[in-house]
């Protein structure tokens, strides 16, 4: 079929994210890991290609992204979604506005806004400032991201050093008289030279107003949940004709692996409820890896049972991972933990784990290259933003649930185990 949406996500977890909230209206959504080598074949209405580019250096994202961009188009798809974090990760350098602005000029676009809200994940905007919560981005958890803190909440002043071109506000007195009245506001601040527009949001009624102005944009740019109500949009506008969701859940119930390298404060509080439950657990050290490798973890891991899902984990708490940092640099620190959980999701399936449960973004990427899917088809959601995928490992057939550190309740790691169960 050919593709309407073309989207483009800049970390694992988020592809997933956002295929499953477009899986969520009946679509049947493709998710390619990395820009295919091939020439698009079999495509579905809804393309999501993942990249790995949040942190990577600027010039790096922005050909990889341009190179998702061709494909994409190749696909027969005419309008774009670009993807990031929905508390807005990114260095200082910066990669959001860079990209947009090479995928604007790749497309004629002389306009695109920023919507990364997510109300049900607790993630709004209003005047422009992002909260997580009840709390500005810059007082949340996200301060201390190991590798994208997070120090301011407006997002006007995040994105104004990352463009050349000038930056404005749709705010939510705007959004809420609807959709109309947000499209006048788009082309007020068009006619005043402004391409880059942040769009307040704070439910999933502002968002379904926001994608309805914005349907018609070459591109569009945000978190996840503002591109949820577009197939229905498209639907409505006669785009493409109803599809079936068509993913079966395979049975993949049996032997199980958890790997943890996110150290949000969700994901840890969800560590230490899987720890309660009496399941085997290995805590990674990262001096202790940069010191003597990866072979004690895959000797304690070749010992465990894996129908009793063992859990390895790298998440730990802001100081510790800090004080590692220092030692070993951040980039450094950051790619032994992911190296090592990649060898042991590598060790888990060729010793018979078929269900995987990744923690965290830049994890995520690490393991899911490790275990050489190059496409994962969407399942059952998880947690609001968190999907089941199912994959095909070297031969192997599996399971796979890439979560955002922050996204699910503490209870997560055992309700996506029971969730394949049911
Ligand atoms: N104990 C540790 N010491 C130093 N670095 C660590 C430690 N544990 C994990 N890391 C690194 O911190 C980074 C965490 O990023 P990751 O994207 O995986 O999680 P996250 O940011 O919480 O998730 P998301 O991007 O989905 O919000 C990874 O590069 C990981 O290797
Ligand atoms: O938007 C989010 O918060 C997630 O999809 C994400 O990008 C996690 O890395």
């Amino acid at each position: 079929m050919t593709t309407i949406l073309g989207c483009i996500a800049d970390d694992f977890t988020g592809a997933t994210d956002l295929a499953g909230l477009l899986a969520r209206s009946g679509v049947k959504v493709s998710l390619r890991i990395g820009v295919p080598s091939e020439p698009p074949k079999d495509t579905a209405a809804f393309e999501v290609i993942a990249l790995k580019s949040r942190t990577a250096p600027v010039g790096e994202a922005v050909a990889e992204t341009l190179a998702a961009l061709d494909w994409l188009k190749a696909a027969g798809a005419q309008r774009f979604f670009w993807k990031y974090c929905s508390t807005f990760d990114s260095t200082p350098e910066g990669n959001i506005g860079p990209v947009s602005e090479a995928l604007m000029e790749a497309l004629g676009a002389d306009q695109t806004i920023y919507c990364p809200a997510f109300p049900e994940n607790g993630r709004s905007i209003f005047m422009g400032n992002l909260f997580v919560g009840e709390h500005p981005l810059s007082e949340s958890p996200m301060k201390n991201h190991p590798l994208t803190p997070m120090t301011d909440s407006n997002l006007m002043r995040l994105l104004e050093p990352q463009v050349k071109q000038p930056v404005g506000l749709a705010n939510r007195l705007t959004v809420a008289k609807g959709a109309i009245a947000l499209k006048d506001r788009l082309e007020a601040l068009k006619a005043e030279g402004v391409a880059h527009v942040v769009v307040d949001a704070v439910s999933n009624d502002d968002l379904g107003v926001i994608a309805e102005a914005c349907q018609d944009m070459s591109l569009m740019t945000g978190g996840s949940a503002v591109a949820m109500p577009l197939p229905q949009l498209y639907k409505d506008a006669g785009l493409f004709p109803s599809e079936a969701q068509t993913a079966d859940k395979p049975s993949l119930a049996g032997t199980a692996i958890i790997l943890s390298g996110s150290c949000s404060a969700m994901t840890r509080a969800q560590v230490q409820a899987y720890k309660d439950t009496g399941a085997p657990s290995l805590q990674l050290d990262a001096l202790e890896l940069a010191e003597n490798g990866p072979q004690a973890a895959l000797d304690w891991l070749a010992a465990q049972d894996l129908t009793e899902a063992p859990l390895v984990y790298a998440s730990a708490e802001p100081e510790k991972v800090k004080e590692v940092q220092a030692k070993l640099g951040v980039a450094e620190a950051g790619e032994l933990v992911e190296d090592t959980l990649a060898k042991c999701a590598l060790a888990a399936r060729d010793q018979g784990a078929r269900r995987f449960v990744v923690a965290g973004g830049e994890t995520s990427g690490a393991v899911t290259k490790a275990l050489g899917t190059d496409r994962l088809i969407i399942g059952a959601e998880i947690a609001p933003g968190v999907p089941w995928t199912y994959c095909n490992s070297e031969g192997h057939d599996i399971a796979l649930t890439l979560k955002s550190g922050n996204f699910g309740n503490e209870t997560f790691f055992a309700t996506a185990l029971s969730k394949l169960e049911e």
